[in-house]
């Protein structure tokens, strides 16, 4: 659905993109992270054909995006600070929406109602506070029943009760419609429970772009009881972290969790328990960034 191929963006002599290359597949959800600055408000402008790149390709369903109105008529974004006419409420917004995309699905936007019961849809938009006023983006968004949707920090300012019926709205469209959906945010956490790729972003690049099932089957964190001594793997496998409580050992090591645990069981008969821990995907970063070089506190946070 999104391919981007070294990318680069200059404003003066400074590169905000600096060769960025990634890939979306259709129906993925993308979770773009990185460190203030690093790029991705700018690589999204480029994604929705804001800004036009000094160099490099973006294709959107195989078709360039700048000036594409066909593209663009599928694609729909939620900035980081959503633009309203000054004197619009929802219902206004509404109608204008509905003229702009031709998918625009006038039932649903009435349907969806009842999930935003605090906003008043005859109140101007402006005197809604920041977080309705998301709310009121993303009710037209989806309304929009867009191919792509492209969300910059689309969560900031909303209520965790808000945030968490956003997601699971938007979760049922994703899995009704196979929505492709680019969400960039500071919140790994968040991200994880929602997103099936990451891409992190550093210094205008994407360092790192995976699936989440590759990050989680690559890397393991496994709990041993020794009886005696430590516990040992064969050199086939890289250790990148090893702790210990007692003879209770914890290391995390590079590899498919199942094989890992295998390997350790056979390597000797002091081992009283294996165990295979779950690893959230802030951990799997700072291993894996750890890996190539990064310091993840310099990246994520
Ligand atoms: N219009 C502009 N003119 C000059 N520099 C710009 C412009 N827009 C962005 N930049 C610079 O490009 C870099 C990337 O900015 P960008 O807003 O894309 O980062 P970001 O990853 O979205 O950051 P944040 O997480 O803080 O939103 C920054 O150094 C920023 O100062």
């Amino acid at each position: 659905m999104i391919e981007v191929n070294n990318l680069i963006k200059k404003f003066g002599d400074f590169r905000a993109l600096d060769g960025v290359n990634m890939h979306v597949a259709s129906g993925n959800i993308y979770g773009l992270v990185g460190p203030n600055g690093a790029g991705k408000s700018t690589l999204i402008r480029h994604l929705t054909g804001v800004y036009r790149q000094d160099a490099g390709e973006i294709f959107i369903d195989g078709a360039p995006v700048y000036e594409n109105k066909q593209v663009k008529a599928q694609m729909a974004y939620i900035p980081d600070e959503p633009f309203y006419f000054l004197q619009a409420d929802t219902l206004e917004m509404m109608r204008y929406f509905r003229g702009m995309y031709e998918s625009f699905d006038e039932k649903m936007f009435y349907r969806l109602q009842e999930f935003f019961p605090g906003i008043d849809m005859k109140r101007n938009i402006r005197r809604l506070s920041k977080g309705m006023q998301k709310q009121v983006a993303f009710w037209l968004a989806l309304c929009c029943r867009p191919k792509l949707l492209i969300l910059d920090e689309p969560l900031d300012g909303l209520d965790p009760v808000m945030r968490k019926q956003i997601w699971t709205i938007l979760m049922s469209e994703v899995a009704e419609r196979r929505t492709t959906v680019l969400v960039s945010s500071h919140n790994l956490r968040e991200l994880e429970d929602v997103c099936d790729h990451v891409g992190i972003m550093n210094h205008g690049k994407i360092i790192i772009e995976r699936s989440l099932f590759d990050l989680h089957g690559n890397i393991s964190k496994i709990q041993v009881a020794c009886q005696t001594g430590m516990p040992k793997l064969p050199k086939e496998f890289e250790v990148l972290h090893m702790s210990n409580s007692g003879r209770v050992y914890t290391m995390i090591v590079k590899g498919n969790p199942r094989e890992v645990a295998a390997a350790i069981q056979t390597e000797g008969d002091h081992l009283a328990i294996v165990d295979i821990l779950p690893l959230t995907l802030e951990e799997i970063f700072i291993y894996e960034m750890g890996g190539l070089g990064y310091e993840v506190k310099d990246i994520l946070f």
